[in-house]
């Protein structure tokens, strides 16, 4: 080892020299190669002007040629081999020029030394600067012209760049895309199913995503690999009682990145649309986001599933605060839970106004609330349905709309443009993922139209999740396998949850209060230590509470129910057929109406009536207010003004009387009416009274 000054010395000098030896080359070339050549040239052909004329003609020619052939075999596609090729062909094209003169005027003396001194180290220089330029890493935003760049120019893209061509050791293969001018990202987009046609992959395999800050870039993605075949396990909660604006964890993309939504703490609360066809698995991504929600506190869900809602939810139903199926309140309460959402929004909205949030925070004292309907086709008018939306969002109510067949086609563009965020399952028509999916996820290539033959596997957006990962395809948690664990989970977190805030539930009115399904939560909460024992020790394991209700549901017999109804109808022909139809059709009274004035009795009658005293006006509100308080009484918390005219006229008052009355009762909040001018008792009516 040296040692001392000479020592270090040394040590510089061989580290310089070894940094400097890659870039000797050129120079040694450039000094060694021209006075060798150009003597020899010389030599051989410069003492005669013939011969030296002929060499330095055919030696012209030769320069040309080469120049040509350096020109055509330095070809490049991107801006560093351009470059390289007119590099090339002048340091060949000026050598070769130096060569031909030097024939006859030999390479030593004025100015072949000095055109040989200039043009060698301007020759080694540049190509040295070059040398740095590469090793510095500049070339490396290079063009595919291998493997996804031939397949591009093999299905007609040949001018369009695909750079950057990366795998993610995942199944999944991405590159970026710039457009020449002339063609667009859709020229790409267009040619995505070619694409995938020579990749042999899935249509849906293959995206082009267009690059919104540049129209001529792009990422093409395609899944090479599928990871998710065997299915995706149930991810539980870290923990029991997390806030409702905890990322939920859903399934996978296809790169094996865990999917995930948090649509309580997107900038805006954006409801949200399932679609797909049957057994596309809808239910399951039901099941699993449901089975998060259920463990969280500060949150209260309210579903509503008239077709299959034991079988979808049943096993979880004690994590829902109103769940509302066929044998569970049925068309009647799935009707009264939408009609008592205006009056619950418009107080949470009046709440969080003076708790001084813009939106609902988990500051607020309010829960936040998610309302699930499936099938909604079948349980709502869609108007409704987008009233109820645009109101929701502000005040932490998410709407979650779920259709299963082909009801889509029926939903307004309005209530489609309410629902902003989108769980896509396989649908049979790529169309109809249009419906569902905004326009610059179809238009990549991502569309779902795999009916159900892969089930579990959708796109989604909105709800926080990143919109480059819009395009990439998920696929949800397997639930069925884990029903027992995840029933043992929600009864265990029963213990921690919230019972809806009083805002709520008083806005709700009666309907909320007589609601036929109670969940638990702590203020009802089974006893959580035992519950999951008893579950596995008990084969039937629903807590008692639990086996009441149902007892009752199964008590209603479907054959006891149409006898009875057959007895009523038997009952009501009998009393009908007694009355006659209508005694005097042609009598003065025949056409009056309930509003009308009663018309002076006929002079030459010699009938006379008793009058009886006309009632108060306390007495005539007791007997309306006695009507209605009955029918809240026997759970009818809908009626029509109609059906009060009974009441109205043993109150002794007319139509207008009654209108009055119902307005007045509508402003203080006892009624609600809706858009089809039916009514909808929301608190009893004793207490407005
Ligand atoms: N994420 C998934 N992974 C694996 N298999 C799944 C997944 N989701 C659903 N499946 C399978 O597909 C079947 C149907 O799923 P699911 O019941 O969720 O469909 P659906 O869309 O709700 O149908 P329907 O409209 O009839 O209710 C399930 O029983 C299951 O076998």
């Amino acid at each position: 080892m040296p040692t001392g000054r000479s020592g270090v010395l040394s040590t510089i000098g061989n580290h310089l020299a070894a940094k400097a030896a890659p870039y000797l080359p050129p120079w040694i070339g450039a000094a060694a190669l021209p006075p060798v050549a150009g003597w020899g040239v010389n030599e051989m052909w410069g003492d005669s002007a013939l011969s030296a004329g002929l060499a330095s003609a055919g030696m012209g020619a030769g320069g040309v040629l080469l120049s040509a052939v350096t020109w055509a075999v330095a070809g490049g596609t991107n801006k560093f081999r351009r470059f390289r090729r007119v590099q090339a062909t002048a340091s060949v094209a000026a050598g070769m020029g130096w060569l031909t003169c030097s024939v006859s005027a030999g390479p030593f003396g004025h100015p072949m030394t000095d055109l040989w001194l200039l043009g060698g180290g301007l020759f080694a220089a540049s190509w040295n600067v070059r040398q740095i330029m590469r090793d510095a890493h500049d070339e490396t935003e290079e063009t595919e012209t291998t493997g996804l760049g031939k397949l591009a120019e093999a299905i007609g893209l040949e001018k369009v760049q695909v750079k950057n061509a990366r795998g993610n050791g995942k199944g999944m293969v991405s590159a970026d895309v710039v457009v020449p001018p002339g063609k667009t990202m859709e020229d790409v987009q267009s040619a995505a199913p070619k694409l995938a046609a020579a990749l042999h992959v899935p249509p849906s395999a293959v995206t082009v995503d267009r690059n919104p800050d540049n129209a001529a870039r792009g990422t093409f993605s395609a899944r090479v690999a599928d990871l998710l075949k065997d299915g995706v396990p149930f991810r539980p909660p870290a923990e029991l009682g997390l806030l409702p604006t905890e990322p939920i964890p859903v399934g996978l993309y296809a790169d094996g990145e865990v999917w995930s939504i948090n649509p309580f703490l997107a900038e805006i609360l954006q409801h949200l649309l399932v679609m797909g066809v049957t057994g596309s698995g809808k239910s399951e991504f039901a099941r699993t986001v449901l089975a998060h929600l259920m463990t969280r506190r500060k949150l209260s869900v309210w579903l509503i599933d008239l077709s299959k809602g034991e079988q979808t939810v049943g096993h979880m139903a004690e994590g829902l605060d109103w769940f509302v199926d066929k044998n569970r309140g049925g068309q009647r309460e799935a009707k009264a839970l939408l009609r008592c959402l205006p009056e619950v929004i418009a107080a949470r909205g009046t709440e969080l106004a003076n708790e001084g949030l813009d939106q609902w925070t988990p500051d607020s004292k309010l829960n936040a609330m998610v309302v699930w309907i499936e099938e909604a086709a079948d349980v709502a008018d869609f108007e409704v349905l987008d009233k109820i939306a645009r109101a929701a969002r502000s005040v932490g109510i998410w709407l979650v709309v779920s259709l299963q067949r082909a009801s889509w086609k029926n939903v307004s563009t309005d209530v489609r443009a309410n629902l902003q965020a989108a769980a896509c399952f396989g649908v049979d028509d790529a169309a109809d993922a249009g419906f569902c999916l905004p326009d610059r996820v179809t238009e990549s290539g991502a569309i779902p139209d795999w009916g159900a033959d892969r089930p579990g596997y959708a796109y989604a957006t909105g709800m926080n999740i990143p919109a480059k990962r819009w395009t990439t395809e998920v696929r949800g948690s397997l639930t069925k396998t884990v029903k027992e664990q995840i029933r043992e989970m929600v009864l265990a977190a029963a213990a921690v949850r919230d019972p809806l805030d009083d805002v709520s539930a008083r806005a709700a009115g009666l309907a909320y209060e007589r609601r036929t399904h109670h969940g638990t939560n702590r203020t009802n909460a089974p006893d959580t230590a035992t519950a999951p024992a008893l579950l596995h020790a008990v084969p039937a394991p629903a807590p008692e509470w639990n086996d009441r209700e149902d007892d009752d549901i199964d008590a209603v017999d479907p054959a006891v129910e149409e006898a009875a109804a057959m007895e009523l109808q038997d009952a009501y022909d009998d009393v009908m057929s007694h009355i006659p139809a209508d005694p005097e059709p042609d009598a003065d009274y025949a056409r009056l109406r309930l509003e009308d004035d009663v018309p002076d009795a006929d002079p030459d009658t010699d009938l006379t009536f008793e009058q009886t005293a006309r009632p108060s006006t306390e007495e005539a509100r007791a007997t309306l207010y006695g009507q209605i308080d009955a029918w809240a009484a026997q759970d009818r918390l809908t009626f029509e003004p109609g059906d009060l005219i009974p009441a109205t006229v043993a109150a002794g008052r007319s139509r207008p009387w009654l209108q009055g009355e119902l307005k007045k009762l509508t402003e203080q909040g006892v009624l609600q009416r809706d858009g089809q001018g039916e009514y909808t008792i929301v608190r009893p009516i004793a207490v407005a009274a």
